[in-house]
């Protein structure tokens, strides 16, 4: 019998990826290729629309010309993307009217301000969940619309369609057929109600947001269209679709209320499954839609770190003082702690808990002794730091006491980080043993709509998680550890929870 095969696209900040699995959930195959980060001011951050697409597609391209796979066998396709990053685009030529926002990208913050201020905060944070920030799309939109000639014109009118990542891959794999997003990643636009499962209104009003430049809603799992055949070849169904945040949620087989992951990509997000509960956060922390399958919606729980195997990046990339993101780890277990060198990455302002667009990254405790073993081990430290920050409030908003954290993502490979965020957050830490974790997400729900896979407890059976280390300091050296954390944060806010 002809094998089959799920073929998952993961379109992250830095990359886009394709990824071939079989019916054991195994990798066949794989391809990556890197695009441009455009900051055209300090605290602003685009993508180019075209070359996302550019590089999905010769990403596709590669993994199917090295595996030799017929896309006649490949019965689904499921996509994870970065969440929030806005692209508007003509409806009737195709073309992006702008360069895709990307979600780290703070141009927005006055209006956010403007939001913060005003009788709809308490409103919004109500109806989609979230935190009035320059982090999610909404306002995003609106800053096209009025950078662009013509733009609000243009808008109201019915000429240009707005999407997150996913919704500009389809649109693009099917030729301009399908306007679509998933609930997971209209929860991250500002614009959704996540009680009513609508678009809201009055947020678009107070916006200005026409609805026709909105996509259709649609479950996380299921076959909601094909992709064009001049494209592959091939009819493939489109079968899944999450913002890849959920994706890992979902590929981590976090099925059950109180599971929780983190990915240590670009940046940290954490993420709860609270089921069909929607949980209201006393402390900062998102209320987000997790995937919708089975005729429903289900719940997460998130802390949103702007900033996390970025910091690496920074060190390697700006400072010169790594030559790869994995040498890290060595530099990082050469000194016994980081000689009193606390760094705090808020680069582009700090997200959960503390979501200020004004905070600036800063280096405290230097003294001459420091050197860059501990500065090093102070990037990777802070890491951890802020993903406890949130993993201390998930506790104390859900009263669960967290049982295991499941890990992934680039800096997921790095056992130093693993280790001080166990001894940390004084939870075990589990590392998936497939690496690309978000892709299999996006290929479990595609492969659940295309029958490939019949439901969750056959992917349960699928997923091995390896367990890498608990918890090996005592609670004095953790409470010391923690204040000056606390510390040198109140020096990088204006304010702080
Ligand atoms: N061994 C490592 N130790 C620490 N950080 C790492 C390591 N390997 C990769 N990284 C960091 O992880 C990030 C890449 O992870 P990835 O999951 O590919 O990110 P994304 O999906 O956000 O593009 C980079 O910021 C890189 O610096
Ligand atoms: O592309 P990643 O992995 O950095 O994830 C980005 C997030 O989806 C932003 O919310």
């Amino acid at each position: 019998m002809v094998q089959k095969y799920i073929i998952a696209l993961d379109q992250g900040t830095t990359s886009s990826r394709a990824v071939i699995f079989n019916h054991e959930g195994m990798i066949v195959g794989k391809a990556q290729k890197e695009f441009a980060q455009i900051y055209p001011f300090p605290g602003w951050v685009e993508h180019d629309p075209l070359e996302i697409w550019d590089t999905q597609l010769a990403a596709i391209r590669e993994v199917l010309d090295q595996t030799d796979i017929n896309p006649d066998d490949i019965v689904g396709l499921g996509i994870a993307n970065q969440r929030e990053t806005t692209v508007v685009w003509n409806r009737f030529t195709g073309k992006p009217v702008y360069h895709a926002i990307v979600w780290q990208c703070r141009r927005t913050t006055e209006l956010c301000e403007q939001i913060l201020n005003s009788t709809l905060n308490e409103y919004i944070s109500d109806a989609t969940g979230l935190v009035a920030d320059a982090y999610f799309s909404g306002t995003k939109i609106r800053w096209i619309l009025d950078h662009i000639p013509d733009g609000q014109a243009m808008a109201e009118k019915g000429d240009l369609l707005f999407g997150t990542i996913d919704s500009w891959l389809v649109w693009n794999l099917t030729k301009g057929r399908l306007h679509i997003t998933d609930y997971s990643n209209a929860s991250r636009t500002m614009l959704y109600n996540i009680r009513e499962l609508a678009w809201d209104d009055k947020i678009l009003s107070y916006l200005n947001i026409p609805r026709s430049l909105l996509p259709e809603v649609c479950p996380s799992s299921l076959c909601c269209g094909v992709t064009d055949s001049s494209i592959f070849g091939a009819e493939i169904p489109i079968a899944g679709i999450a913002g890849d945040q959920q994706a890992a949620l979902f590929g981590q087989a976090c099925f059950t209320e109180g599971m929780v992951k983190n990915t240590y990509g670009t940046g940290c997000f954490i993420l709860m499954n609270t089921g069909k509960n929607m949980i209201r956060s006393q402390n900062k922390l998102l209320t987000t839609i997790a995937w919708g399958i089975d005729n429903g919606v289900e719940y997460a729980l998130e802390g949103s770190v702007f900033i996390g195997g970025a910091v690496i990046q920074w060190l390697r990339d700006e400072l010169g003082l790594l030559k790869t993101s994995a040498e890290s780890e060595y530099y990082a277990t050469q000194v016994k702690d980081t000689n009193g060198v606390y760094i705090v990455p808020a680069f582009v302002g700090l997200g959960a808990p503390y979501w200020d667009m004004h905070a600036r990254g800063i280096v405290t405790g230097l003294t001459r002794g420091a050197n860059r073993f501990h500065l090093v081990r102070a990037a990777l430290e802070s890491i951890a730091y802020q993903t406890n920050d949130v993993l201390a409030l998930m506790a104390k908003d859900t009263g669960i006491r967290l049982k295991a954290l499941k890990v992934d993502g680039g800096a997921a490979d790095n056992n130093f980080l693993l280790q001080f965020q166990a001894d940390l957050s004084g939870i075990p830490v589990e590392r998936s043993e497939i690496c690309e974790v978000t892709a299999l997400g996006a290929a479990y729900l595609a492969g659940l709509a295309a029958g490939y896979w019949k439901d969750k407890e056959e992917l349960k059976c699928l997923s091995k998680g390896r367990f890498i280390s608990d918890s090996n300091i005592t609670e004095s050296e953790r409470q010391q550890y923690l204040s000056g954390w606390k510390a040198a944060v109140s020096q990088a806010t204006y304010r702080t929870v």
